[in-house]
């Protein structure tokens, strides 16, 4: 049954409860599943970055531990060697430069305390006519050189390898900057990286390149130890510049190839920006950026790489998003599925609650009409029946195992089987809404039960054919006697009312019919008359019959008059013909006769007959009981004839019988209409 109230209310909560459960279990799965895959994809993103980040570092980082290598080597061997000459730094320079692209120029810088500044520039002139020592002006621009201003030390720009462009005569002691790299570079006793600045071309006017400058510091001798004896010892850089756009080409290629932008700062001091591929946009971190730290030179150098939209690694981000709406909707089928089983329960559980009322109340139905139940498949032969059906023949169940159909036409009568059977056929024929019939059956005692059963087919198989019917079982045997009671009584009424009618219509003493049906029989003969038929009336009165009374006895006139009864009606030829007895002894026949001489023979043979029984009658003249025949015949009566003037016609010819000496046959015959065609005939 069906939870009703607050059960169902509590059904509907629990229902509602598994589905948010289930949908809340499943958001939270798609959920996590969303954050794992996302932070793998973000790991795994980062390891990509970083690993494209060492190649593009790749791009740069070796060639410049070349340059610095071979800074490092040139700083030592001018310190063994002694400060270069001209021609040896120009071969010196080309075959280096040539080596690494790195570095745009590479310089020769002494270190010229400002007393021998003058000699200085006198003997650099010998080789490069106008050299002068300098330092750019405030407004510098790319050109713009003034003479150099006084101070301990001058670090002018000697040689260059290429010269074209270079820094000649400018002397580096005018930058702090510049000079910040030297110094550690001669106190360490190795290359230092410059930060960068913008370089300085002679000759060549516009914006300054972007770029730095490595120091290898060049000592008297080789290999000084310590920060005095290299102090004491110095005598210039080797100095090589390096652009940083040229550095920075092949890995900003890389960087671009990956869709990466790169930034580089120089973290020295302030954190400066250095290089930008992605223009002159200002840089705002990004929580996508993988930075990199480089060594460039001693200096600590950050690279900055930075996932443009079409990076190759952005299309894993899909994983995650695509498990959260996989997961989502995944969720959201399962749970539609739990409320679409839910509702197919709730469904079926009103379906049950119904039928169980149906159930119930068909189980009150058929208790209030005491029916018994059956219910039969057709094609198994298989019948089921509640207790009630065999209860219905003082029997059990359990008695009438095995129950099957043959049990049914095993109990029931023979002679009612076949109706049954044909009512069967009907119904499953279609010739019959239902299936009813009425039979008796076998009850235990011994007597039959009259059953009416009442069914229809309520399962069919693909092509229509009946497969199982059920239905009731009605003990109707009160029922039956009752009809048969009933029929009884209105066959024994007929009886007697066919009795009556005969008593109204019959002569009690002779059973002839009596005066009064005269009139009827006399207008139903006229009526077969008038369709072209002859009729004949006979009147005949028994002879001196007051005699035989006194002589014989009133009953033995009786007798004579049911024996004169008997002796007419066996002389009757026809159904239609018929015998009256009008009075006393006065009797009439009624008869059909096609000629007036048919009519006489037929009265005749009456008389013969009256006559062939001989009945004694002492007190006739005849001696045996006679009659007088009086007869009227209408060929073709009209319909003026009336029972009235056929019995008058024919009761005048009896009265001619009488009157001429009696136990004898006058006879008026009408040929046409109802005028007389023939005078009195004497028959006998
Ligand atoms: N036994 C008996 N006699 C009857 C019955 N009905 C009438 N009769 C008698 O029939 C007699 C008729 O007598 P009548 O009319 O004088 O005629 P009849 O003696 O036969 O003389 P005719 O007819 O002239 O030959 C009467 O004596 C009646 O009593 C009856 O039902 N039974």
């Amino acid at each position: 049954m069906m939870p009703r109230g607050p059960g169902r209310l509590w059904s509907l909560v629990t229902d509602a409860a598994l589905v948010a459960v289930l949908v809340t279990l499943g958001l939270v799965g798609s959920v996590v599943a969303y954050r794992s895959l996302a932070q793998k994809a973000a790991a795994q993103q980062r390891e990509l970055l970083t690993a494209m980040g060492q190649s593009v570092v790749g791009a740069f980082d070796l060639q410049l531990v070349r340059a610095v290598e071979s800074l490092q080597v040139s700083g030592q061997m001018f310190s063994a060697q002694g400060a270069p000459t001209r021609e040896q730094f120009a071969r010196y320079g080309a075959s280096l430069i040539g080596e690494s692209s790195t570095m745009t120029l590479l310089e020769w810088q002494p270190v010229v305390p400002h007393a021998r500044l003058a000699e200085f520039e006198r003997r650099a002139a010998l080789e490069q006519p106008g050299y002068r020592v300098v330092e750019p002006a405030p407004e510098y621009q790319g050109d713009g050189f003034v003479a150099v201003k006084p101070r301990d030390e001058h670090v002018p720009v000697l040689y260059s390898w290429p010269e074209t462009g270079a820094a000649l005569g400018v002397d580096m002691a005018f930058d702090p900057r510049r000079m910040r790299s030297k110094l550690l570079a001669r106190d360490a006793g190795s290359p230092v990286a410059s930060e960068t600045f913008g370089l300085i071309r002679r000759g060549q006017a516009g914006p300054a390149a972007n770029g730095f400058a490595v120091s290898a510091p060049v000592y008297r001798t080789a290999r000084p130890a310590g920060v005095d004896a290299r102090r004491a010892e110095l005598v210039g850089y080797v100095a090589g510049v390096i652009e940083v756009p040229e550095l920075m080409r092949e890995a900003a290629l890389r960087a671009d190839a990956n869709e990466l932008d790169l930034f580089v700062f120089d973290q020295d001091g302030q954190h400066r920006l250095i290089y930008s591929s992605a223009g002159s946009e200002p840089f705002q971190a990004d929580a996508a950026d993988t930075v990199l730290s480089v060594d460039v030179g001693g200096r600590p150098w950050q690279l900055v790489l930075r996932p443009r939209p079409g990076f190759v690694g952005a299309g894993q981000d899909d994983a995650p998003l695509l498990a959260l709406a996989g997961g989502g909707l995944a969720t959201l089928v399962v749970a539609l599925a739990v409320v679409r089983s839910l509702v197919i329960r709730r469904r079926l559980e009103r379906t049950e609650a119904v039928l169980a009322e149906d159930r119930e109340h068909l189980t009150n139905v058929l208790a209030g009409t005491a029916a018994g139940t059956w219910d039969w498949r057709i094609d198994t032969g298989q019948l089921v029946v509640n207790e009630r059906w065999a209860q219905m023949l003082g029997r059990t169940l359990a008695e009438l195992e095995p129950f099957n159909v043959t049990t049914w036409e095993r109990l029931c009568h023979a002679g009612d089987l076949i109706e049954a059977n044909n009512a069967l056929k009907r119904h499953l024929k279609g010739d019959e809404d239902r299936f009813t019939a009425e039979f008796r059956m076998r009850h235990a005692d011994g007597h039959w039960v009259w059953v009416q059963s009442t069914g229809r087919v309520f399962e069919r198989d693909a092509e229509g054919k009946p497969l199982r019917l059920a239905g009731t079982h009605m003990d109707i045997t009160r029922r039956k006697a009752d009809e048969q009671r009933l029929h009884d009584d209105a066959r024994a009424l007929e009886a007697a009312n066919r009795q009556l009618r005969d008593l109204a219509i019959h002569d009690a003493l002779t059973g002839a019919f009596n005066r009064r049906h005269f009139n009827d029989v006399c207008l139903a003969a006229l009526a077969g008359a008038q369709r072209g038929q002859a009729v004949a009336l006979c009147m005949l009165d028994v002879d001196f019959f007051k005699a035989y009374n006194d002589q014989y006895g009133h009953q033995a006139g009786d007798a004579v008059l049911k024996v004169l009864a008997l002796t007419l009606k066996s002389g009757l030829k026809r159904s239609t013909d018929a015998v009256f007895r009008l009075g006393g002894e006065e009797f009439g026949v009624i008869f059909s006769a096609g000629s007036a001489e048919t009519a006489r023979q037929f009265v005749d043979q009456l008389g013969a007959a009256l006559h062939a029984l001989a009945l004694p009658h002492s007190q006739s003249p005849m001696k045996i009981v006679t009659a007088s025949f009086g007869l009227a015949w209408w060929a073709a009566p009209t319909s003026r004839l009336t029972p009235e003037a056929m019995y008058a016609a024919a009761d005048a010819a009896l009265y001619e019988a009488k009157r001429n000496g009696r136990d004898r046959t006058v006879m008026r015959s009408f040929e046409a209409g109802e005028g007389e065609s023939a005078s009195l005939a004497m028959v006998r």
